[in-house]
């Protein structure tokens, strides 16, 4: 059964169609990027998985369950990670992850927890004092407390350092290791690469893509470099490499030949180059997540 099941959701707030005839599956045990520019519909998304807000249209299923109907059971299956740094009081960060495992009807170490996150050295100050990568810590200890089936995450590395972000991608590789569901929206791409089994682009309340990442840089026909080093770059060679299907541009930088092309051209290309002069060096580089990105989005992030 899919963790999750969005199907013909429509949201609009007045005259704002926030989310447009939208489908989304997500399977039980996978780790699912949300991506999408500012404005896209992730978090109206994630909001109607939790019943925070109501479809117009369509309906949403987790665990094969209502949102609407059925949102107390889904919520106690479920750790969020809300955007933002959440509601947090002035009680200490421990208290809070008690608090938050009690509310699981969950047995549990808090301080195992609050280790797990990397804050163990701030369990006995007031939550509402941490800084903002602290508090996006803390919410994502409460967040784990109980061990859900499914994880959201909406934007989890906001306001974390360097260490901060690996700590997230370690844990959300754990979480996944463990059976659990890990559904999260983020801008950080690489931090999406690094992790997700299979991203969906939103882009204007409409799914604009959902694959594997190689699957997206397929279907995009998405372009990716070769780089030549030579001892010369010989009379003619750039128009040659240009007149080649599949590719894109060439320039010269620094002396090596740049050439942006497809895939199957990169062979193609190398071979043109041998054969008209000396060559010192080749690197091949595929297209970044963010390129994919801003291939589907019309580059609107
Ligand atoms: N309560 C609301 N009232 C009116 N409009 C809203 C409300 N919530 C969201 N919207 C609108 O719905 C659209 C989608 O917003 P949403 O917050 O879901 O986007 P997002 O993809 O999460 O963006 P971001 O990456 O900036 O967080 C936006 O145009 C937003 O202004």
């Amino acid at each position: 059964m899919a963790a999750i099941d969005v199907s013909g959701v429509t949201k609009q707030f007045g005259g704002v169609t926030a989310l447009q005839n939208l489908d989304l599956t997500v399977e039980d045990g996978e780790v699912f990027g949300f991506l999408g520019p500012n404005g896209a519909g992730k978090s109206t998304t994630i909001d109607i998985l939790l019943d925070h807000v109501r479809p117009t249209a369509g309906s949403a299923r987790v665990f094969g369950m209502d949102a609407q109907d059925q949102s107390v059971s889904i919520r106690e299956r479920t750790g969020v990670l809300p955007e933002g740094y959440g509601p947090l009081g002035q009680m200490t960060g421990r208290t809070h992850v008690e608090f938050a495992l009690e509310a699981k009807g969950a047995g549990g170490d808090p301080d195992a927890l609050l280790e797990r996150v990397g804050i163990t050295g701030a369990a006995d100050r007031r939550a509402v004092d941490y800084s903002k990568g602290m508090k996006q810590r803390l919410m994502l200890a409460m967040a784990l407390a109980g061990d859900p089936e499914l994880l959201i995450l909406d934007e989890p590395t906001t306001g974390l350092d360097p260490n901060g972000a690996r700590t997230m991608r370690k844990i959300v590789q754990e979480e996944a290791d463990r059976g659990a569901t890990v559904f999260f929206s983020s801008h950080i791409l690489e931090q999406v690469e690094a992790v997700c089994d299979r991203v969906g682009i939103l882009n204007q309340g409409h799914l604009a893509a959902v694959d594997t990442i190689d699957g997206l840089r397929e279907a995009a026909g998405a372009t990716g470099q070769v780089r030549v080093t030579m001892d010369a770059v010989p009379d003619g060679l750039i128009e040659t490499i240009e007149g080649l299907d599949g590719v894109n541009s060439v320039s010269i930088t620094d002396g090596t030949l740049v050439a942006g092309c497809e895939n199957p051209a990169k062979g193609a290309v190398v071979h043109r180059c041998y054969e008209a002069g000396t060559v010192e060096d080749v690197e091949t580089s595929e297209a970044s997540l963010e390129d994919l990105f801003v291939s589907y989005t019309g580059g609107g992030a």
